[in-house]
Formats: C-alpha cells, structure tokens, sequence
C-alpha cells in the first residue's frame, strides 16, 4: 500500500512529506526533485512570491546513491523566506509585545471570500485568519509535486508510462485541443510561458492575464493530465473506492482551488446518444484496439490501456486585489477582504500539481496490481501480466 502524508505551513521553515511503501530501486536525486519544483514555480501570472523565494529541498531518508531502499522516503522542502517570519510562525512561545510590534502579525480579520478565511476561524474558534490560510495556502502543493516526482519515476521504470499536463482554458480563451500533445511534447509545453500546447491561443492568453492584472482581478482556467503507456486493468469495477477514475478525480479535487474533474470527454459525452458516446472496439496489429479515447482511457473503473485524459477546472485565486466585499470579524462591520499581494492567476502550475495527484493515484494503483519489494520484482510482474494478457 502506497500511503504519504504532508506537513508545514506556507511560511514556516520548511515543508515535509514522507512516502511509504515504494519498492527498492527507484532512481530518484535530489536534483531531479529540484527541477520538478521549478516546473511548478513556473508560469505566467505567479505573484511576487515566487521570484524571490526558492524551493530548498533535500531528501532525508529512504534514499542512496540515488536509489530508494524500499524505506520510508522523508523529503524535505525548507522556505528561504523563514527568516523574516521567524517570531510570526515560531513554534515557541513569543513575547507578545515583541509580536504586537510586527507590522507581519496585525490580525486578519477581513477574511477573503472563496478562501479557507472564514470557514477555518469558524471551525477552528480562531479570532483571524493567520493559522488556517498559513496551511490552506497551496504553498503545500510543492511537497505534492517532491513526491509526485517520485510516483512519476516509478511508474516510467517499471511501465514506461510518460505523464503530462497542458492549459486548455484561460478564463473564457480556449486552446484548441484538436491535436493532443504526446508523450515527447512536456518540455516544449514547458517552455510556452502558459504551459498551453496552443501557441496561438497562449499568446491571447497572456494578453488576458495582463488585462486582468491591470484590472486589479484574477483567472481560473482549465488543466488536462495524459498519461501514456498504461496497461488495461488499473483499479477496479469491484467497489467504489478501488475504481481508478473515482481515485483520479478525488486526488485532483484535493488540490486547493480546483473544483471540477472530468474523465475523458465527460460532461459532453452526457448530451450524446450512446452510438456517438462510446468507443468501438476493432481488432489492431497487435490485439483488440478502439476507434476513438471518449472514455478518457477509463471504463469501469479499470484503465483500458488507452492515453488517460482528465481535466480539472480551477477557480479564479481568492485574494483578489480590487478586493471582495467581507466583514470585519473583529467589529461586524463591512469591509473590504485582506489583501497584501497574490498570483493573478495559478493554472500553470496548477498543472504541474495535477501531474503529481495522478501520478501518485497511477503509482498506488500499480502497486496495488503488480505488488513487488524492489522495482525489479515489481517489472517482473508487471511484464508477466503483460505477456499472459488472455484478451490483447
Ligand atoms: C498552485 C496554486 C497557487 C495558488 N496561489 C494562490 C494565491 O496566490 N492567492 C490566493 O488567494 N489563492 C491561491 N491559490 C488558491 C488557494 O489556495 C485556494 O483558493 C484556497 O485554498 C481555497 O480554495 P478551495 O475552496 O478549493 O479550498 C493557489 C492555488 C494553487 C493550486
Ligand atoms: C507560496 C506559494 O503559493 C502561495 C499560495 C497562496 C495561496 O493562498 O494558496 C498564496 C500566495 O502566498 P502569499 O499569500 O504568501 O503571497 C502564493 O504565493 C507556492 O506555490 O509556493
């Protein structure tokens, strides 16, 4: 059983995670963590944050020379900016009029419409919004991606499998998605400033993100996650929560913002007759093949060895400069919500996230099918399912 858990604020000295349950033998550096945390860094429309803090990460255990040991891998992301905040975040007692001095500590009592603000001071009984938007903030998702990273190896050692995201929509500018990108195609994706695969529709886009910025507002969009090289049979039809698409669709609406998922042409397929919905079987050069991927490579809850296509949509980002109309908890009276500086829009890296969620899902689900202690055993099989398939 593949099992991970995060932990650390958005500006406390570090985040953590730990990964239990890999195989031995993963390849996996430090500095392979690195360059997946640029990724998510990346993109037009980040705030202020993200160029002037670094991700610090190293890995604490479960790895050598390289290799995972089949322990628990423990990672380690450290926040460059801790010390400006060091008294406002500090584990320790403080003294109060020490803190009461820091312009960084006055009390949020405004809180943002469409964040964690209100709900978290609600549910919590805390008098501002401090200690629930320091762990809702999708600062976290950096330790998601570290392990992410990690899934994403295994399942390329062991099946090949190449995962990869795109923005499709930008507000209301849509990429044409005519021609999917393959399995070759994540790093020109990278480098297009939206991580769009439509240059054309990119170029508008960036023009949206700067009207918007000016307009003192922010943007949602649309993400998509492929995986290519699956094998038929992830996940199961056999319960609920052992099929891969409700697996899927839970780990993508646990990233913070996102609040749609859909598997394959999912929404549309609800408006088409069933001759126009499914995907028709034929016989192909090598086994049974289908006509079309409607399905998004998932049919019963088990992948049918089809490209995955999932898409999440994300809301526009909560802390909107021409700030939102709230209430001052401290008075009761109207006022404007809290706003000190944000991203005008976070879809990109969005992305890079939603590629972790799957692959930690992928991982998990692979496991649970080929099992195995070391990535050799798990490649073994997975190879001898492969190679006694009854149905090709
Ligand atoms: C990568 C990423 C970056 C984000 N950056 C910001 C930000 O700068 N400001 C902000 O208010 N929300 C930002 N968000 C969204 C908030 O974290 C989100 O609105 C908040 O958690 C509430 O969303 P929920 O209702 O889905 O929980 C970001 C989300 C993601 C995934
Ligand atoms: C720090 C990151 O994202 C943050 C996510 C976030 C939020 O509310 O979710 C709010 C912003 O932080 P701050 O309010 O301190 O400017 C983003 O910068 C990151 O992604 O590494």
């Amino acid at each position: 059983m593949l099992r991970w858990l995060t932990a650390g604020e958005s500006h406390g000295p570090a985040l953590v995670a730990i990964l239990e349950g890999l195989p031995a033998g993963v390849r996996v550096s430090s500095d392979d963590l690195a360059a997946a945390l640029m990724r998510r860094r990346a993109g037009y429309g980040r705030g202020a944050r993200m160029k002037f803090e670094q991700d610090d990460v190293s890995i604490i255990g479960g790895v050598r020379h390289g290799q995972t040991l089949g322990s628990p891998v423990s990672v380690q992301i450290a926040n460059t900016e801790w010390p400006k905040w060091q008294q406002v975040m500090s584990a320790d007692p403080v003294d109060e009029q020490e803190l009461a001095d820091l312009a960084r500590n006055a009390p949020l009592t405004r809180p943002r419409p469409g964040h964690a603000d209100l709900a978290g001071m609600q549910k919590y009984g805390h008098e501002e919004a401090r200690p629930v938007l320091e762990r809702a903030s999708a600062r976290e998702t950096a330790a998601r991606v570290a392990l992410g990273e990690i899934a994403r190896r295994l399942c390329h050692q062991v099946l090949g499998v190449e995962i990869l995201s795109h923005v499709v929509a930008m507000g209301e500018i849509s990429a044409g998605t005519a021609e999917l990108p393959g399995p070759g195609d994540r790093d020109r994706i990278d480098a297009d400033p939206l991580r769009c695969f439509d240059p054309e529709a990119s170029a508008r886009m960036v023009t949206e993100v700067d009207e918007t910025k000016r307009s003192g507002d922010t943007l949602g969009g649309v993400v998509e996650v492929l995986a290519y090289g699956l094998p038929p049979g992830l996940g199961s039809h056999v319960h609920w929560d052992r099929r891969l698409d409700s697996r899927i669709a839970g780990a993508l609406m646990g990233i913070q913002a996102i609040k749609g998922v859909e598997l394959g042409d999912g929404f549309d397929t609800a408006t088409r007759r069933g001759s126009a919905a499914h995907d028709e079987i034929e016989p192909g050069p090598s086994g049974t093949q289908r006509r079309t991927n409607r399905s998004g490579g998932v049919e019963g809850g088990m992948s049918t060895g089809e490209p995955l296509r999932v898409r999440a949509a994300m809301k526009p980002i909560a802390t909107v400069p021409r700030a939102l109309d709230t209430v001052d908890t401290q008075t009761g009276e109207p006022a404007q919500a809290h706003h000190q500086r944000s991203d005008v829009t976070a879809v990109p890296a969005a992305g890079v996230v939603a590629e972790a969620m799957v692959a930690l899902s992928l991982a998990e689900a692979l496991l649970e099918k080929f099992g195995g202690d070391s990535v050799t055993e798990t490649t073994r099989n997975a190879q001898s399912y492969l190679d006694t398939l009854t149905i090709r």
